[in-house]
């Protein structure tokens, strides 16, 4: 199954360059090099050179010399991929770059895919996959938190937790199988107590790993922060005061923002990931309600809520307005009510909301959007709606959907077995769930999985990583 070809790409990034990368990787790397490559020095062949090494050079086609160039030797198993590979740093012009590639594949290697040299790695046993698609994410990492988090997972931090949740699933069926063995005589060697305690550590280690993805999504992707309230009382306007660029349809026509615009800005260093969505009130217009209806499926995506309401409407309409967001608000959220156009709202109205009470996770600011009046108050609550300090003392946290979704599987399949615990189930039935969750686990490592899903994770990769 696995693939013996030669691959090759420019891995450094496209366009000119003071210098450029090409790879090597497979088998046949280092003897299809040689067939273009001359030491004028030594003379000699890469073949003949040690691991590791490095050699100047040039690379010839038909006598003619494309370039000079410096070579990087790596010898299978020791390199990323755990092939052969050969690295040639040439100069970075865009038409050298093409020339070498050329000839290398008139030579006998293939233009790689993308992530196909990690896809490799993988397949040889170099890294897990979930360290695999880290790479990937240490790429593409943009800030201090979403760097040190993808390198902690590059690096295995999050495969040892998962081999530490499959430690104790083994320990668990063990036992569960050890009483098996005794079933007849009916004993219950695998104490009930002890075997519950073991699934609730279980249970709650599942359960962390899970919950962390709100965490680590905000810092890999930025905060998302849903932007909501009736037809024009300033959304889009809010939005663009935010990002500083006139990006969503500001009108006087109301419904205006039929769709959900995403925009991801850094704001004083941290990300936030904005959905201006449209109005929400009772209309005829389908194509208006289907956003509503996205607008209300974007809330619950949502770490920060903000509702902006029109402080030139009285204050009960306002309310109404704020009860029926608050009901759809989850704990782990946080509403903004964004009581806006301050500079010619009703009196009365702001004062109400002024005294209004608010939950634990509720904040109110008063704002006008157009004149960026009081902006800064509402960036410093939105920045505080997630905890970096928290972030930093985690070992592990969740960064990508992939994971998240296996992630509520096994846990899912792990709170059958507490379930089945108090129902006081066979063991046999409990192990079955216990291996349902040890299976998922497989599928975050790659121990188990398909074509496909690799396939899908590859190709969204660089090509030449
Ligand atoms: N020139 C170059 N720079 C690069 C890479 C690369 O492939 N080439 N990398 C690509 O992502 C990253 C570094 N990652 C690497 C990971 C493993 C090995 C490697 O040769 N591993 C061997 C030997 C290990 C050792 O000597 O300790 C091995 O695992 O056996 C090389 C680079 C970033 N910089
Ligand atoms: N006086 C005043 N007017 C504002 C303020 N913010 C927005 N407006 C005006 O309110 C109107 C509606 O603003 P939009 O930003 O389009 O409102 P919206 O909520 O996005 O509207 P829809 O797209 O219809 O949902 C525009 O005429 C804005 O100029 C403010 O702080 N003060």
């Amino acid at each position: 199954m696995l693939d013996q070809s030669t691959i090759c790409a420019i891995s450094t990034s496209p366009g000119v360059g003071a210098i450029a990368v090409i790879r090597l990787s497979g088998s046949d790397a280092i003897a299809i090099c040689d067939k273009v490559y001359e030491s004028p020095k030594t003379g000699k062949l890469l073949a003949d050179q040690a691991a590791n090494t490095l050699h100047f050079g040039k690379i010839v086609s038909n006598d003619e010399t494309i370039d000079e160039v410096v070579i990087a030797l790596f010898r299978a198993p020791h390199s990323f991929t755990g092939e052969n590979i050969v690295e040639i740093s040439c100069h970075g012009s865009v038409y050298i770059q093409q020339q070498i590639l050329n000839v290398l594949v008139e030579n006998g290697a293939r233009l790689a895919l993308p992530g196909e040299f990690t896809q490799r790695a993988f397949l040889n046993g170099k890294m897990d996959l979930s360290q695999a698609e880290a790479v990937a994410d240490v790429i593409a990492s943009s800030n201090a938190a979403a760097q040190k988090l993808a390198l902690n997972q590059m690096r295995g931090g999050f495969s040892k937790e998962i081999s530490a949740l499959r430690d104790q699933l083994l320990h668990f069926t063990a036992m569960v199988e050890l009483e098996l063995d005794f079933g007849e005589e009916d004993v219950e060697f695998a104490d009930r107590s002890a075997l519950r305690i073991l699934t609730e550590e279980i249970e709650e280690l599942l359960r962390k790993l899970k919950d962390s993805f709100q965490l680590g999504n905000a810092i890999k992707n930025g905060i998302p922060v849903a932007i909501i309230g009736e037809t024009n009382v300033g959304k889009s306007t809010l939005l663009n005061a935010l990002l500083n660029e006139d990006r969503a349809i500001v009108s006087e026509i109301h419904g205006t923002t039929r769709d959900v615009i995403e925009d991801v800005v850094n704001i004083h260093g941290t990300a936030f990931r904005f959905f201006d969505t449209a109005g929400i009130r009772e209309t005829e217009d389908q194509i208006e309600n289907l956003g509503i209806e996205r607008s209300y499926s974007k809330l619950e995506q949502a770490t920060v809520v903000l509702l902006v309401v029109d402080t030139h409407n009285s204050f009960p309409l306002v309310e109404s307005r704020i009860q029926k967001i608050r009901e759809r608000i989850a704990p782990h959220q946080t509403l903004i009510i964004v009581a806006n156009k301050i500079d010619s709202g009703l009196r009365d109205t702001i004062q109400q909301i002024e005294v209004m009470e608010l939950t634990d996770n509720e904040k109110a600011v008063f704002i006008a959007a157009k004149q960026k009046e009081n902006l800064q108050e509402l960036i410093d609550y939105m920045s505080h709606s997630i905890n970096l300090e928290e972030a930093e003392q985690q070992d592990v946290i969740v960064t990508n959907a992939r994971h998240y979704e296996i992630l509520k599987n096994a846990h899912e399949a792990i709170l059958r077995v507490l379930n089945g615990l108090d129902m006081q189930i066979t063991g046999d039935f409990l192990a079955q769930d216990i291996r349902e969750c040890l299976h998922y686990l497989a599928e975050i490592t790659g121990e188990v999985g398909t074509e496909e899903v690799l396939g899908h994770i590859f190709k969204n990769f660089c090509i030449g990583k």
